[in-house]
């Protein structure tokens, strides 16, 4: 089902008794979901990713905007004639009833033509059981499965009703750092083996690029970008877009543009053709560092971090913004840890230039 969010808005009225001014919590945000992706809706805390997602099962009517299913306006239809399956951070699955209980609750009260008999309740409670591989525990109460397996119960419950569109917000936030890798690898399999379009809320934008077919990029309610994750990894449209993407976090510099060289104080680190004499932010990638004895950026050497295949030399320059430089680097590398300077040359796709004034991304031809 393709998913159309056309121009919608939604303000809040203010929640503090001092201040009256509504929060736009959503701004004009277009978009349009292909049937079958999975989409990652990506940003800090407070961006409006819940508030979209809302609108989009029906819990929250938008302010201005219209919600298309298909060829179907669906902004004013309630949550349960949409067809939409959601999946919470907390699974809040019933305690007092089994696995196989919890995933028929939500068959139990259709109605007119809908309503099931109880052999096809089981079959699809089944089916669904056998998409997130808990055929095992079905008789089992939630406080005696883990946490990973309380999350495929309440996925289970969300497509036993075989919804057009699958909404998650949050759905691995509960989950430890080794169940999380495993059950976002199960919900993209799952994904792709029910074809069910899907929209998947995460702030953790290491979750977000490894699984979706697009990711959508939100601060303060606007939408900053949208693309394939690589795409957008590789050609930030500005730095808010540069910094949240990418572990470690980009390096960012102040420096300036002059005379077809780009410069950190008197240090010229690259040339850039046609680009106009000014004050820039320089993105510089974490892996967009060479270690060269003759390269042109010389930085203070603090230490070395050993990451297996990779080591992260840790540095500082007084241009740069970070607290501290961190350039990956193949393990194959020596570094010098008795020498007080390390000198980088540098790979200029790695290396993104922006305007000082707004933030916003400078194309720029560097060598
Ligand atoms: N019912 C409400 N009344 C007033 N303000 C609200 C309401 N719901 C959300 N907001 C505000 O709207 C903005 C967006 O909130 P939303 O929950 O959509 O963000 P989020 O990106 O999902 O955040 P988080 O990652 O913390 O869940 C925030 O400033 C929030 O305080």
């Amino acid at each position: 089902m393709k998913i159309i969010l056309k121009n919608i808005t939604k303000t809040f009225p203010s929640r503090s008794r001092r201040v009256h001014t509504p929060v736009t919590a959503v701004d004009h945000f277009s978009f349009e979901i292909p049937d079958g992706q999975l989409i990652g809706l990506l940003g800090p805390s407070g961006c409006g990713k819940s508030t979209t997602l809302n609108m989009i099962c029906g819990l929250e009517t938008p302010t201005e905007g219209q919600i298309f299913f298909g060829d179907q306006d669906v902004t004013s239809l309630p949550p349960e004639n949409r067809g939409v399956g959601m999946v919470f951070q907390n699974y809040a699955l019933y305690p007092h009833l089994t696995v196989l209980q919890n995933i028929l609750f939500p068959l139990q009260n259709l109605k007119g033509k809908n309503k099931l008999s109880k052999q096809e309740m089981l079959n699809r409670a089944q089916e669904a059981a056998r998409l997130v591989q808990i055929q095992e525990l079905m008789d089992r109460k939630p406080g005696e499965l883990s946490g990973g397996q309380q999350q495929r119960v309440a996925i289970a419950r969300a497509l036993v009703k075989m919804p057009h569109v699958l909404l998650l917000d949050e759905p691995l936030s509960n989950l430890d750092a080794r169940l999380r890798l495993q059950t976002r690898e199960e919900i993209r399999k799952i994904q792709k083996a029910t074809k069910i379009t899907t929209v998947f809320v995460t702030h953790d934008q290491e979750e977000a690029m490894s699984i979706s077919d697009c990711i959508v990029v939100m601060k303060d309610g606007l939408v900053q970008q949208t693309g394939k994750p690589q795409q957008v990894y590789d050609d930030p449209c500005n730095l808010f877009v540069a910094r949240f993407l990418g572990t470690p976090q980009i390096n960012v510099f102040k420096g300036f543009s002059k005379d077809g060289g780009i410069y950190l104080n008197d240090q010229k680190i690259l040339s850039a053709k046609n680009l106009p004499d000014q004050e820039l932010y320089i993105g510089i990638r974490p892996e967009g560092f060479i270690l060269r004895e003759d390269g042109p950026l010389s930085c203070q050497l603090s230490g070395i971090e050993v990451m297996g295949r990779d080591i992260s030399v840790v540095s500082t320059h007084p241009a740069c913004e970070n607290q501290a430089i961190r350039s990956i680097i193949s393990a194959e590398n020596k570094v010098d840890l008795s020498s007080s300077v390390v000198h980088f040359a540098l790979k200029p796709g790695k290396v993104f230039l922006f305007d000082r004034a707004t933030d916003a991304r400078i194309p720029a031809d560097l060598a």
